[in-house]
């Protein structure tokens, strides 16, 4: 395969990065220590790698007279942008001898992510069968032959070992996650991991986690050719300072104890400390976000020791997906209201649910203002459920914008726009796809915060590659690629759904709101035009464009073409550029996250709103009333 825009890998390469931007945060660390690191890199004393100052708000000139311009009420000043002392920077272009990113090698960077591609043939494992791991011990294998393909095979949790989580890093990949998985290394050894084999798992943890059974597998997985770690080879850990160092904060999180969900104390008030100053200020600053602190070293041990879910009290049900049920609770120790999400058992025959398992792994191990924190895990009563306890948010984007009599308007999507850029930003940057953005599943509170939700199709890329399924995503916020069967998919398929929600806020209706993936691709074109092989090369090729399509001419523009409410276009020509480019059909060329985070739409006028002054909306279903038994369980 050739250098992707979006990654690449090559037989004789393997896979390869151009910058260290995409490793997650431990390895990035690691790898700016070394030759890899990238001369447009910034780097703080700490070893943080901060990128605030491309911040979109940062480029724009100062807002003098406010109002003037015709801000809308709450719109940023781009004054307030600019009270940072700026950093003495000197001859070589360093600041603080660090290198700095210009707009010059900015430009030059390439862009690189991984690419996730589907193998046609994936080895299987004589599943059911024990295994001889490298130290000897029998491995009991659990599941069925294609549990690598399937998004909602469960495993059985088998051994005190397997009980545990070590989330605390924001490379799991599900190697490491699913556990008593078969993994096929390049050199088609197969090697049984368990989660305490995880890449962040330190020894002395695993003999806390899993006293007995101590599986070892090689801890470093380097890719053969490039003898470089990857997320989903597992490797960061190589000796006892690698790991101190892969951290990127090792002071007080992670701490080992007993407890069901050991979250260091200073790491968590930190944490919502600044979220709560990210709802007191009245502008992102990058410079602020928990990517640049890292992601927050958890360690949960799944039921040893777990809360009861009666410690909570059930309030109402908020939903139903389909992989849980949605409580509104209350912590009776400390009156907090939480949501609680129940992990569906029912139709699991075969142990805990693959998604659920892969979602509060993937949850906990990320920390960013944009994603929805998952506090910790509770069973049942009985022992025999699981829910998860979630900071609680009073809507979800797609509720809201069904009670809405007009759509947003550009301000206000501007400000959930960089909300969702930032959080979709934050998981790419740390290997992590989405996979299932849609307004469900963007959740709103009352103070202009947006969070990420819904992990439950997420999943770790990286390389060695494996297969993925190509149904993923509701099919409205579909990327093309997956509609017409393509075997490799990135980074690119979220931010096509993120263009499809764009939309949807601007105008309050879904853009492509096929019934089928055949009228979802017809919905699709008609709109865009149908992509041919100059507007998107390889385009023949797909499985899917063997069918007729018929001939259609772009007409997006016509979409936003009437006033809004205020008599203000629905979306300027840079907006619509933004756009075009969040809805490019060839996947290599479709912006990426941190790209449309500096897309100039969003430091024109109208400014985006401030989070203080977005709209705000009455809780629904909110009236407290105790869940009883019979509510929860029928
Ligand atoms: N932390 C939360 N606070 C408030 N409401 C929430 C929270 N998490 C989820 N919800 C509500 O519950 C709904 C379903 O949650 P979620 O999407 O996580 O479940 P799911 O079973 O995975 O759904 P899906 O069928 O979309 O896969 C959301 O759309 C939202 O309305």
């Amino acid at each position: 395969m050739a250098a992707s825009r979006h990654g690449g890998y090559t037989r004789d390469r393997g896979f390869y990065l151009d910058e260290t931007r995409r490793m997650p945060y431990p390895l990035r660390s690691r790898y700016q220590d070394s030759y890899h690191c990238r001369r447009d890199l910034r780097r703080e004393p700490n070893g943080i790698h901060n990128d605030y100052r491309n911040y979109p708000h940062r480029n724009h000139s100062p807002v003098t007279e406010k109002g003037a311009l015709g801000h809308e009420p709450g719109e940023l000043s781009s004054d307030s942008r600019l009270d940072e002392p700026e950093p003495r920077r000197d001859d070589m272009g360093k600041e603080n001898g660090v290198p700095v990113k210009t707009e010059e090698n900015l430009t030059k960077k390439r862009k690189f992510s991984p690419i996730v591609w589907d193998r046609n043939e994936v080895r299987q494992p004589d599943v059911g069968s024990n295994r001889i791991d490298e130290t000897g011990e029998e491995l009991s294998v659990a599941g069925t032959p294609d549990r690598l393909l399937s998004q909602t095979e469960p495993v059985s949790i088998e051994g005190p070992d397997i009980l545990a989580v070590s989330p605390g890093h924001s490379g799991m990949d599900d190697g490491e996650i699913e556990l008593g998985q078969i993994d096929e290394d390049e050199d088609s050894n197969l090697v049984v991991r368990t989660i305490t084999s995880s890449r962040w798992a330190e020894d002395d943890d695993m003999d806390i986690i899993a006293p007995k059974k101590k599986r070892s597998i090689s801890p470093m997985q380097r890719d053969p050719d490039k003898n470089v770690p990857t997320p989903e080879s597992g490797g960061v850990l190589t000796d006892g300072s690698d790991r101190a160092s892969s951290r990127p904060s090792s002071s007080g999180r992670g701490e080992r104890g007993n407890d069901c969900a050991v979250v260091d104390g200073e790491q968590r008030a930190e944490h919502s400390d600044h979220s709560s100053q990210r709802g007191k200020d009245s502008e992102f600053r990058r410079d602020e976000t928990p990517e640049s602190a890292g992601p927050p070293q958890r360690r949960i041990n799944m039921l040893q020791g777990c809360r009861s879910v009666d410690e909570f009290e059930r309030l109402n049900k908020i939903n139903e997906g389909t992989y849980g049920v949605v409580y509104r609770a209350r912590d009776k120790k400390t009156g907090e209201i939480v949501a609680l999400k129940k992990v569906k058992m029912e139709k699991e025959k075969e142990g805990f649910p693959m998604t659920s398992l892969r979602e509060i792994n993937i949850l906990l191990s990320l920390n960013h203002p944009s994603i929805v924190d998952v506090k910790e895990v509770v069973v049942g009563s009985r022992l025999d459920s699981i829910f998860m306890v979630m900071e609680y948010m009073e809507h979800d984007l797609k509720g809201v914008m069904e009670t809405m009599k007009q759509p947003y308007s550009q301000s206000e999507a501007k400000c959930l726009m960089l909300q969702l850029l930032e959080g979709v930003n934050y998981l790419h940057h740390n290997w992590v796809l989405h996979r299932d953005l849609k307004t469900s599943n963007l959740l709103l509170d009352n103070s202009g915060n947006l969070k990420l939700c819904d992990f439950g199709l997420a999943r770790q890329y990286g390389s060695p590659l494996k297969p993925y399924t190509p149904l993923v995503v509701t099919l409205w916020y579909r990327a093309p690629e997956l509609l017409l069967g393509a075997k490799e998919y990135s980074t690119a398929i979220d931010l096509w759904s993120v263009g499809c929600i764009m939309a949807e806020l601007l105008t309050k209706e879904p853009l492509f709101d096929g019934g089928d993936e055949k009228t979802q691709l017809n919905k699709i074109f008609k709109t865009l035009g149908t992509p041919d092989e100059k507007s998107w090369p390889g385009y023949k090729n797909l499985p899917g464009a063997k069918a007729a399509f018929a001939n259609q001419p772009y007409k997006l523009r016509e979409n936003f073409s009437r006033a809004s409410f205020s008599g203000q276009p629905t979306l300027s020509d840079a907006g619509l550029d933004l756009l075009n480019k969040l809805l490019t059909y060839d996947p290599e060329e479709r912006i990426t996250a941190e790209e449309a985070l500096k897309h100039p739409w969003f430091s024109e006028l109208p400014l985006p709103k401030s989070k203080d002054f977005m709209p705000t909306f009455p809780a629904h279903n909110n009236k407290d009333r105790t869940v009883r038994q019979s509510d929860e369980e029928p």
